[in-house]
């Protein structure tokens, strides 16, 4: 090779390493690039510690660790990953059913659009989004419903994020951002025309607190919607490859423990919900939600190479790369957990609280 096509080549690969790490990168536009990566609100010199304090609280047996250290430990890990979830795969941090003929992005759409739609309401009422993320859901279920949003998440940062994506889309007079626990949630009794919450209510050591606590906000006679994470009725705890891929999604996604598909009625009923339908939106004849993943996997490649270089020459925080490995490996659960069957993240319920609630309760 002469010397000028060894400066071409060489060129050529710095040109293709900086359109993809600082132009292409984000999944969506506006969203964050690669060399905007960092440990959220963590200081950049912090994030390896916090990262190795996150899994201490999978080392201890599960006794150990009690019910009121999980908000602040699953704060941390929304600091750990929310940049990374937004860089790698957008601004609504759920799964969704494939859709033949529609891109990712309307899957998505449609499918926060149908949480919205269940819960019946119209323009300018009051909806509570109940662990709402950088509020990707938020802005497509405000835009679609013209109803005002609340969101409550318990990470001060995504709070920042979300406002900042709200002003941006042009939303911020439908959407609000609150930061809070929603164990107890800093909202009046009876406030609410509508709640709905998109894979957030696992992350509650105990589902009747949050459910209790939904119960307790929404206005008598309206509609509460809660997409779920749970093990289906094909999970077998004595098969050791079922429980392997569970514990890997419950260590991956900062999980107190997943709850079963069946629990998820009674807890409802427990705290005064009528139950109007429960279904689970990953069985046949939907496709697979897992498929997004599974075809990203040569990007998840290359997007730990782009981690691994930022993180050395200090652009990224030095614990980022542990964060994209634990990431990385958690995607091949999930595949797991959807194709064996035996994992849900969309079982569907829909509850009313009833019209003659106590007006307190
Ligand atoms: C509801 C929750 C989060 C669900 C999903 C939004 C996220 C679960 C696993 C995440 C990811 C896995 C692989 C990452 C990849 C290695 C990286 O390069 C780019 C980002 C990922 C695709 C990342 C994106 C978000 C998830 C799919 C939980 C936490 C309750
Ligand atoms: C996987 S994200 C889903 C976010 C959003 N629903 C979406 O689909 O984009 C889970 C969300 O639940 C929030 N969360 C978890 N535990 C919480 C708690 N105790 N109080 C408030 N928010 C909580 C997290 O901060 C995060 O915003």
């Amino acid at each position: 090779m002469d010397s000028m096509t060894l400066i071409c080549t060489v060129g050529l690969l710095f040109v293709g390493l900086y359109w993809f790490v600082c132009i292409h990168g984000p999944a969506e536009q506006k969203g964050k690039r690669a060399v905007d990566l960092s440990g959220g609100s963590i200081s950049s010199e912090k994030v390896q510690d916090k990262y190795d304090q996150y899994w201490s609280f999978f080392r201890r047996p599960k006794e150990i660790e009690t019910a009121e250290k999980v908000p602040d430990f699953v704060d941390t890990f929304y600091n750990l990953v929310t940049d990374i979830y937004e860089w790698g795969w957008g601004q609504s941090f759920h799964f969704s059913p494939s859709i033949p003929g529609k891109s990712h992005r309307d899957a998505t759409r449609l499918h926060e659009e149908m949480a919205v739609d269940l819960i019946k309401v119209s323009p300018g009422q009051k909806i509570l989004d109940v662990g709402c993320g950088v509020g990707g859901p938020m802005r497509a279920i405000a835009a679609h419903s013209r109803a005002k949003v609340t969101g409550i998440t318990i990470n001060e940062y995504q709070v920042k994020r979300a406002k900042m994506h709200n002003k941006k889309a042009g939303l911020d007079s439908l959407c609000e951002v609150v930061c809070g626990n929603f164990l107890e949630m800093p909202f009046e009794s009876n406030t609410f025309d509508g709640a709905y919450s998109i894979e957030a209510t696992c992350h509650a050591p105990k589902l009747d607190d949050v459910y209790a606590e939904v119960f307790r906000v929404l206005k008598p006679g309206s509609l509460y919607m809660s997409y779920e994470w749970v093990t289906t009725s094909k999970y077998n705890g004595d098969n050791e490859e079922h429980r392997d891929v569970i514990q890997g999604i419950e260590r991956g996604d900062a999980l107190p423990g997943l709850r079963r598909y069946d629990e998820i009625a009674a807890v409802a009923k427990k705290v005064g919900f009528e139950v109007v339908e429960e279904r689970d939106l990953a069985a046949p004849p939907s496709l697979p939600w897992w498929d997004r993943l599974k075809m990203g996997r040569i990007a998840y490649w290359r997007n730990h190479i782009v981690v691994t270089v930022l993180a050395a020459i200090g652009v990224a925080p030095k614990g980022t790369v542990d964060v994209h490995d634990m990431l990385f490996k958690t995607a091949d659960y999930f595949t797991r957990g959807g194709e064996t069957g035996i994992f849900s993240p969309m079982h569907m319920i829909l509850c009313r609280k009833p019209v003659d609630a106590k007006s307190d309760s």
